[in-house]
C-alpha cells in the first residue's frame, strides 16, 4: 500500500470516528478539525448528496453584474490554468467572497460529473453549504488551503481534493476564491501552489487596473480642468515638441490643436526663443509675446515652468498664457484702478459748477481730450471719474499724478519699458500706464508739471495713439482717453516757455473751468450736510451736524485747500468733538482767519500780528461776551477794543 493511500485510508477512518463517535484521531490536521466542528455545530449534514443552496437566475445575474470585473480578470487565468490540466480530470472555479460559484472551466466530462452535486454556477460552496471543502474552509480561514478525500465533512466529497486561494482585492478587501478539484488520485503537491499562484496574478491585474482607472480619472480631470480654466496652457516635451494644448491657448496663438500637436513651438511662436536654453539660464520665466498670426496681432505674457524626469533631467516644460488685455485687467482690478465717483458725487448748486457739470457731461458722450482746470482739491479727479464713468468706455480709469513721480522715473511709468533698459528694471520688461488704460481712460493730473522733454513725446502719443517703450522700438497701437488737469496758470507757463503750446492746443480740445471754494461759498453748507455725517461714519462718532457759529466760519474762510480742506477740516473737527455737534471750540485756528486773508499758501509762516488777529478771532468766536474774551485772553478790555479796531474785527455781543 502506497503511503498516498494509507494516508488516504487514515483521513477516512478518522472522518468515521469523528462522525459516528465524536472522537479525535490525531491524523487531523487543526484547520480540518475547526471545520468539522464548525459543520457539526452549523448541523451540517454530512450524508447529503448534493449542495442544496443555489441562487436564483435574477439573483445570479444581479451578482454577476456587480463582479463583472473580478469575472473578466479571473477568466483569463483560469483559461490559462486550465490549459496546463486539460484532460487530468481538473475543475476550476472561481467563487465570490460568499463561495457562490462564478465561473468554472474543466473537461467536459468532469463538469458532468460535479453538476450532480450542484457544482455549477450560482451554486454556494460555504462550509454552512457543504461542509468543509477548500472553498469554503479557504473563506473562514483567509488562507490557502487543500482539503484531501475523507478530511471533507460530507461523505459524496470523500474521493476528491481541492485546493483554493483566497483572493484579495486591490485595497485588500477579500473578494473571492479560485479552486481546483480532482479525483484524490490526479492531485499532484504543486496543485496548491498552481492555484495559489494564479490567486495572486489576478489580484496585481485588479491592481493595475485599479491603478489605471484611478490614472484614467485623473486624467480626465485634469483634461477637463485645463481645458476649462481661462488661461493658455501648453505642455511641450524635452525636445520642445508641443505635446498638449488647450483650446485657450489655442485661441490665443490662433492656431490650432492638429496643427500644432508634435509640431516644435519655436516654429509656431519663433519669438519665444528656446525655452530649454531660457530655462537653463534661468534668463526669466515670464515673457511678453507681440507677433502676427494669421494677420491679426497676438499680444500675450507667457510664465515658463520647468518640467524635470526621475533623474532630475529636463523634461520639457508647462507654459501658462495670458492675454496682455486679461493681464491688465486683473492688475486694474487689484491696484483698484476703477473710477468709483459719478456726476452724482460732485456736490454744489453753484451756477459755475453746474455750467462745469454739464460740460463734462457732454464731454462724456466723445471721446476728445479734455483739459480740467481749477486749484487744488477742486474735485480736478471727481470730475474725471464721473466723466470716465459716464462715457461708454468699459476700460480702467488710470491716475497718474505727473509732478508725484520722481523725473527720472515718469516716462518708463507712462510709456513702459523693455527688458534690461535700465539698471533696477524689472528684467522682463513692463507695460506703462497708457498701455493699461487700453479701452480706458489715462487722467493726467498736474500735466503742468510736466518735464518738457516729456511734453514732446507725450504730444507724440496723443498724435499718434501709440506709444513705444523705453528702450524699444515697436510702436504698440493704444486706445485711451487722455483728461488732464492742472492748478498751475497754464498759460502763463507757456508764456514763460515751460509749458508746449502745442501740447496745450492737443489738451485743450473741451477746457473745463472748476471753480473755486471761496468763490461758491453758498455751496458750503451743502457740502458740509452731504461730508459730515459721511466721516462720522468711518471714524465710528455720532456727529452729524455743526453749530450755527461754526458754520459761519466756514462759510467765511477762504478755502485756499478747497474741498479736500475742508474735508480735511471736518474730519479733524469730528475726531476732536466731545458733543453731538461740531462746536467753535473744535475748530483749528486756521479757519479763523475769516475772508480778509486771500488766497495763500497754508504753510506760510504767519507773522505776529496774523496770529494775533488770528487767535482774538478765535476766542470771540468761542467766548460769549467781550468781558469773557479779553478774560480768557489775558488782557483788559480796552486793549481788546484797541486789538479789535486796528485788525477790523466787528464783534456782535449777542451772537
Ligand atoms: N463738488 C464736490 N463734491 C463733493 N466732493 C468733492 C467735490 N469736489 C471735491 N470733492 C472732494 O474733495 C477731495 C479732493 O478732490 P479731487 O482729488 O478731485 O481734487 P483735485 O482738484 O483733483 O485735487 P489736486 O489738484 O490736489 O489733485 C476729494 O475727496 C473729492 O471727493
Amino acid at each position: 500500500m502506497s503511503s498516498e493511500k494509507s494516508q488516504l485510508d487514515s483521513f477516512l477512518m478518522a472522518w468515521e470516528h469523528f462522525i459516528n463517535q465524536g472522537k479525535v484521531d490525531k491524523y487531523i490536521r487543526p484547520v480540518i478539525l475547526k471545520s468539522w466542528q464548525r459543520c457539526k455545530d452549523l448541523h451540517v449534514d454530512p450524508f447529503s448528496t448534493k449542495v442544496t443552496l443555489i441562487l436564483t437566475p435574477v439573483e445570479f445575474g444581479k451578482l454577476k453584474k456587480k463582479k463583472k470585473r473580478f469575472i473578466q480578470v479571473a477568466h483569463q487565468y483560469i483559461n490559462l490554468l486550465y490549459e496546463y490540466v486539460k484532460g487530468s480530470g481538473f475543475v476550476i472555479f472561481l467563487t465570490d467572497e460568499n463561495g457562490v460559484v462564478l465561473l468554472l472551466a474543466g473537461d467536459k466530462d468532469q463538469l458532468d460529473t460535479y453538476r450532480q452535486i450542484n457544482l455549477k454556477e450560482g451554486a454556494i460552496w460555504s462550509e454552512e453549504a457543504a461542509g468543509t471543502n477548500a472553498v469554503g474552509t479557504s473563506i473562514k480561514e483567509r488562507k490557502a488551503v487543500q482539503v484531501v478525500g475523507g478530511e471533507h465533512f460530507c461523505a459524496i466529497h470523500h474521493e476528491t481534493t481541492c485546493s483554493a486561494s483566497p483572493i484579495f482585492g486591490a485595497r485588500g478587501e477579500f473578494i473571492g476564491v479560485l479552486n481546483m478539484s480532482a479525483r484524490c488520485e490526479n492531485v499532484h503537491s504543486h496543485t496548491l501552489g498552481m492555484v495559489v499562484a494564479s490567486a495572486k496574478a489576478i489580484e496585481n491585474e485588479l491592481k493595475i487596473k485599479k491603478a489605471m482607472d484611478e490614472i484614467k480619472q485623473t486624467n480626465d480631470i485634469m483634461r477637463s480642468t485645463i481645458e476649462n480654466v481661462t488661461d493658455g496652457i501648453i505642455r511641450v516635451n524635452a525636445q520642445g515638441e508641443i505635446t498638449q494644448i488647450n483650446s485657450q491657448s489655442q485661441k490665443i496663438l490662433k492656431i490650432n490643436e492638429e496643427l500644432a500637436l508634435g509640431k516644435k513651438l519655436i516654429k509656431i511662436v519663433p519669438s519665444l526663443g528656446n525655452i530649454e536654453k531660457m530655462i537653463q539660464d534661468n534668463s526669466g520665466c515670464m515673457k511678453e509675446l507681440s507677433f502676427e498670426s494669421k494677420g491679426e496681432r497676438v499680444e500675450a505674457n507667457v510664465w515658463i515652468q520647468a518640467l524635470s524626469n526621475e533623474e532630475k533631467l529636463y523634461d520639457g516644460a508647462v507654459l501658462i498664457l495670458q492675454e496682455r488685455e486679461k493681464v491688465f485687467q486683473l492688475v486694474n482690478n487689484i491696484t483698484g484702478a476703477q473710477a468709483s465717483f459719478n456726476f452724482d458725487s460732485i456736490i454744489g448748486k453753484n451756477e459755475k459748477l453746474m455750467e462745469a457739470k454739464d460740460l463734462a457731461s457732454k464731454a462724456a458722450l466723445t471721446n476728445s481730450t479734455v483739459l480740467l482746470l481749477g486749484e487744488s482739491g477742486t474735485g480736478k479727479e471727481l470730475f474725471a471719474q464721473a466723466i470716465h464713468n459716464a462715457s461708454k468706455r468699459k476700460g480702467p480709469f488710470i491716475a497718474v499724478n505727473c509732478s508725484a513721480i520722481p523725473r527720472s522715473l515718469i516716462e518708463s511709468e507712462l510709456f513702459g519699458y523693455e527688458s534690461g533698459s535700465f539698471t533696477g528694471a524689472d528684467r522682463n520688461g513692463r507695460p506703462g500706464k497708457f498701455e493699461r488704460a487700453n479701452g480706458g481712460t489715462i487722467f493726467l493730473d498736474e500735466i503742468g508739471d510736466m518735464p518738457s522733454d516729456l511734453q514732446a513725446i507725450l504730444l507724440r502719443v496723443l498724435q499718434e495713439r501709440e506709444v513705444v517703450r523705453v528702450g524699444g522700438y515697436k510702436p504698440i497701437p493704444i486706445d485711451v482717453r487722455v483728461i488732464a488737469a492742472t492748478n498751475r496758470d497754464i498759460l502763463g507757463r507757456i508764456k514763460d516757455g515751460v509749458f508746449r503750446e502745442d501740447l496745450y492746443f492737443r489738451l485743450n480740445v473741451i477746457k473745463i473751468e472748476i471753480p473755486a471754494l471761496r468763490e461758491r461759498r453758498s455751496d458750503i453748507p451743502l457740502l458740509i450736510e452731504k461730508i459730515v455725517p459721511s466721516i462720522s461714519k468711518k471714524l465710528n462718532k455720532r456727529i452729524t451736524s455743526v453749530s450755527p457759529e461754526a458754520m459761519n466760519i466756514f462759510t467765511k474762510y477762504h478755502w485756499p485747500g478747497n474741498v479736500r480742506e475742508l474735508e480735511n477740516i471736518l474730519e479733524r473737527s469730528i475726531l476732536m468733538s466731545q458733543v453731538d455737534q461740531i462746536q467753535v471750540s473744535s475748530l483749528p485756528w486756521c479757519v479763523f482767519t475769516g475772508d480778509n486773508q486771500k488766497h495763500e499758501d497754508m504753510t506760510k509762516v504767519s507773522t505776529l500780528n496774523e496770529v494775533e488777529e488770528a487767535t482774538i478771532r478765535k476766542a470771540l468766536a468761542q467766548k460769549s461776551s467781550i468781558l469773557e474774551t479779553a478774560n480768557v485772553l489775558g488782557i483788559s478790555r480796552s486793549t481788546l477794543y484797541r486789538k479789535m479796531r486796528e485788525y477790523n474785527i466787528i464783534y456782535q455781543e449777542d451772537k
